[in-house]
């Protein structure tokens, strides 16, 4: 892979590679772009196999944060970190310490937050060593988890998707079909449960299905199974690449919503069902609660003020369906017309020339 090519076509600012012998660190940090503010983006730890393979991941999903962060209409950049090693064995404090250090060194242009692999815990010992790290222990004034926050954002959205596709938002008696019920599906359930929804999940963790059906009376199907069952709403909220080749014909939904991250296999597969007439809700505009929720964080963090703001998914989602309507296109496209329009229409007004020669920072 040609690195300064792929970074030159997708303009991005900055890689960094962070190694320490001591911890067994090995860490790379991706600047996407910073013109809406300072990149925020989670840390990922995952047993990348090759180098090749943890350097193309960053960069994807420092690229995607941009976009989540313009669309969630954040003053923030998008990047991303990744840690190459196995979360249930290669953590320390030593490692969280070193990783701390390296982003203290980036002054401010990247924040980091959890991802897969990464929990609170791990944030505060990265808080030991940086102020640029959000998601840490409430103890510190800091939101904590954002995964409930992310769960709310996704049912908002996924009220918004049903309106379009049924004429109202009411998801009483709506059957919902539930990928993977880790921590934020598991939320999302709870949500829909109390709304009068009937739930069918699958997991490939027995005690996270147990959860979901003895918590919400949910009806368990076997994790291939799940595709295919009658429903109103798939919710992707275990992987990515789901919505591809072998499941697109399944599908009885006619609103796909969810919290997983890159659900699209290809551009393709977003175009195909949109023919099929479906509402599908861009994966990045629905998910993000979360970085909504820690972004607040920059201000003081304030919960009332994150989930009010967290609200605005619903309307945003609208708005990407306004779009596709307008511009004759998929869900996914209209989405990321949204995020660039955005990108651009501030560049531009930020183009005025300060006395002091600095930017104006809006919050
Ligand atoms: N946590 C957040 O705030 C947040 C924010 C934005 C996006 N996301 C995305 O949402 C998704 C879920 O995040 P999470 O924090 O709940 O993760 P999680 O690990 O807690 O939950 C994922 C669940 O999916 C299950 N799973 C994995 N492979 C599966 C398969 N093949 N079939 C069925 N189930 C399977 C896992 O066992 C787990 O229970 C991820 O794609 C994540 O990137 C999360
Ligand atoms: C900043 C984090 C809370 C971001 C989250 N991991 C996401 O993919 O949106």
């Amino acid at each position: 892979m040609n690195i300064f090519d792929y970074m030159q076509k997708y303009d991005y600012e900055q890689l960094v590679f962070c190694q320490d012998e001591n911890s067994g660190l090995k860490a790379i940090i991706c600047i996407h772009d910073t013109t809406l503010g300072p990149a925020l983006g989670g840390t990922r730890m995952w047993p990348y196999k090759t180098e090749e393979e943890a350097i193309i991941d960053v960069l994807r999903l420092g690229r995607g944060m941009t976009y989540k962060n313009a669309a969630a209409g954040l003053n923030i950049g998008g990047g991303k970190a990744v840690i190459i090693g196995d979360p249930r064995q290669h953590k320390s404090e030593e490692l969280f310490r070193a990783f701390g250090r390296y982003i203290q060194g980036l002054n401010g242009r990247y924040i980091t937050a959890e991802d897969v692999g990464t929990t609170v815990a791990d944030m505060d010992m990265i808080h030991l060593e940086t102020d640029y790290v959000t998601g840490v222990s409430p103890a510190f004034g800091s939101s904590g988890n954002p995964s409930p926050v992310t769960a709310y954002g996704v049912y908002r959205g996924m009220k918004a998707a049903a309106k379009l596709a049924y004429g109202t938002d009411d998801l009483s008696g709506r059957v919902v079909a539930v990928q993977g019920v880790g921590n934020v599906a598991y939320n999302l359930c709870r949500h829909l449960h109390e709304e009068g929804a009937h739930l069918i999940v699958t997991d490939i963790n027995e005690e996270n299905v147990n959860r979901a059906v003895n918590d919400f009376g949910a009806k368990a199907v076997g994790v291939n199974e799940i595709f295919g069952v009658e429903c109103d709403i798939f919710s992707p909220c275990a992987l990515g690449a789901i919505i591809n080749d072998d499941t697109i014909p399944l599908l009885k939904a006619k609103v796909i919503a969810g919290a997983a991250n890159n659900q699209l296999k290809e551009e393709r597969h977003g175009d195909q069902i949109h023919e099929m007439g479906l509402f599908y809700a861009p994966d990045y505009v629905i998910n993000a609660g979360g970085v909504i929720n820690v972004a607040d964080e920059l201000q003081g963090y304030n919960r009332e003020r994150a989930l009010k703001k967290v609200e605005t998914i619903y309307d945003n989602i609208l708005k990407v369906f306004e779009i596709a309507e307008r511009d004759g296109m998929a869900s996914y496209q209209a989405a990321d017309r949204m995020a660039e329009e955005r990108i651009a229409s501030v560049a531009k007004s930020r183009n005025t020339f300060l006395q002091n020669g600095k930017t104006v920072y809006h919050r």
